[in-house]
């Protein structure tokens, strides 16, 4: 049980996976507390939705490896439970194999120990990519991975961030003095951080991406980390782009090219899938991943305590189970 020195109210600002894994971990790990989520954006409007939901820690910069390799463990972990249990459907998940070619020497990707089956692939394995798509690779590994598709998991998991007795609330949150009526706040604002909290260290990176119905393609492909194919339940989706400081969420032709002609080099008999939809998305970068706590002086003079908990650029699925339970370490500390 906690001793609070405050009222027993918290906020979690953000409807996103992180919003929700926060919201659902608070609960269950201090139900003395009475848990709102203030978003102005819930289930599909928001970037997580979007996303494929593959796990890998993508895009994030200078994160420290051994956090990456902390969070992402801790993720892999509950979603590979989630996986071997009866509710594997409703949530989403499942497990596939992922392929990652380079064209150049690469180092080794700091996570792969936290992967299981992790190797290299030999070079008569390199040789059908290659063939494909008429080039040449100089590595390549595969391993086993987890996709969490995004538009099942949040409504599922928002289900039950309900079904805990968390209160919803929409609205906009424009100045942090709006908040002032809870004893701690959880910032899990993604890319709206940098206006709210004026983060000047956070910029979008641009993701847009295709999603044809191609039912034969069961793996994850990856290529120089420019193109990537990741199946859903439904479809498939094919990426991308990753354009730092660009905020257009309008297609383009010219990066809609890049997907289709990249892809189709990877597998040329996505040359046979029915185009479905597409999506642009802005990708919550930062320098590093902001998760601590920190006392802020709001506009109207009023010390509010914040946890932070964004800028996960292109892993936050992937990193979101274990930030969610660092959160609740640190609320925990700053509510005692
Ligand atoms: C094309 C693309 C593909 C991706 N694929 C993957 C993938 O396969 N695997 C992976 O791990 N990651 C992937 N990502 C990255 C992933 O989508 C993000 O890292 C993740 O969604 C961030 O989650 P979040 O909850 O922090 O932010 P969001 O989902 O953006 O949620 C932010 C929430 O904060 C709310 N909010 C913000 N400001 C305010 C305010 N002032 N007042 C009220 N509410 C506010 C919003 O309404 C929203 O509810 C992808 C991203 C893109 C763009």
């Amino acid at each position: 049980m906690l001793k609070l020195t405050g009222n027993r109210d918290v906020c979690v600002l953000g409807a996103g996976v992180m919003g929700l894994s926060v919201a659902l971990q608070i609960r269950q790990a201090l139900p003395e507390l009475n848990v709102t989520i203030v978003a102005d954006r819930f289930g599909t409007e928001t970037t997580s939705d979007g996303a494929a939901g593959l796990w890998e820690p993508y895009k994030l910069d200078e994160t420290p490896a051994n956090k990456i390799n902390v969070w992402g463990q801790e993720t892999y972990d509950y979603l590979q439970d989630l996986y071997f249990s009866e509710h594997a459907a409703a949530a989403g998940v499942t497990t596939v194999a992922a392929y990652q070619l380079w064209s150049e020497p690469h180092d080794d990707p700091p996570w792969k120990d936290v992967v299981p089956h992790f190797r290299y692939l030999a070079a008569k394995e390199l040789q059908p990519f290659a063939a494909a798509g008429g080039c040449q690779y100089a590595l390549g590994w595969c391993f086993t991975t987890i996709i969490c598709e995004q538009r099942i998991y949040l409504p599922w998991l928002l289900y039950k961030v309900l079904r805990s007795g968390v209160t919803l609330q929409h609205s906009s949150i424009k100045a942090l003095s709006e908040l002032s009526g809870y004893s701690l706040v959880v910032n899990c604002t993604g890319i709206g951080a940098a206006r709210l909290f004026g983060d000047t260290e956070m910029y979008p990176v641009r993701g847009h991406v295709i999603r044809v119905r191609a039912p034969w393609i069961k793996s994850n492909y990856f290529v120089d980390e420019s193109n990537y194919i990741i199946p859903q339940s439904d479809t498939v989706v094919l990426g991308g782009t990753a354009q730092r400081g660009d905020t257009d969420l309008q297609p383009r032709e010219e990066d809609r090219q890049h997907i289709w002609q990249g892809c189709l080099r990877m597998m040329p008999s996505l040359a046979q899938a029915k185009p479905e939809r597409e999506w642009v998305g802005l990708r919550p970068g930062r320098k590093s991943v902001r998760l601590e706590y920190e006392e802020i002086e709001t506009e109207a003079g009023k010390l509010l305590r914040v946890v932070h908990n964004y800028g996960h650029g292109g892993g936050g699925v992937t990193l979101s189970w274990g930030c969610a339970r660092e959160v609740v370490a640190l609320v925990q500390q700053a509510l005692s």
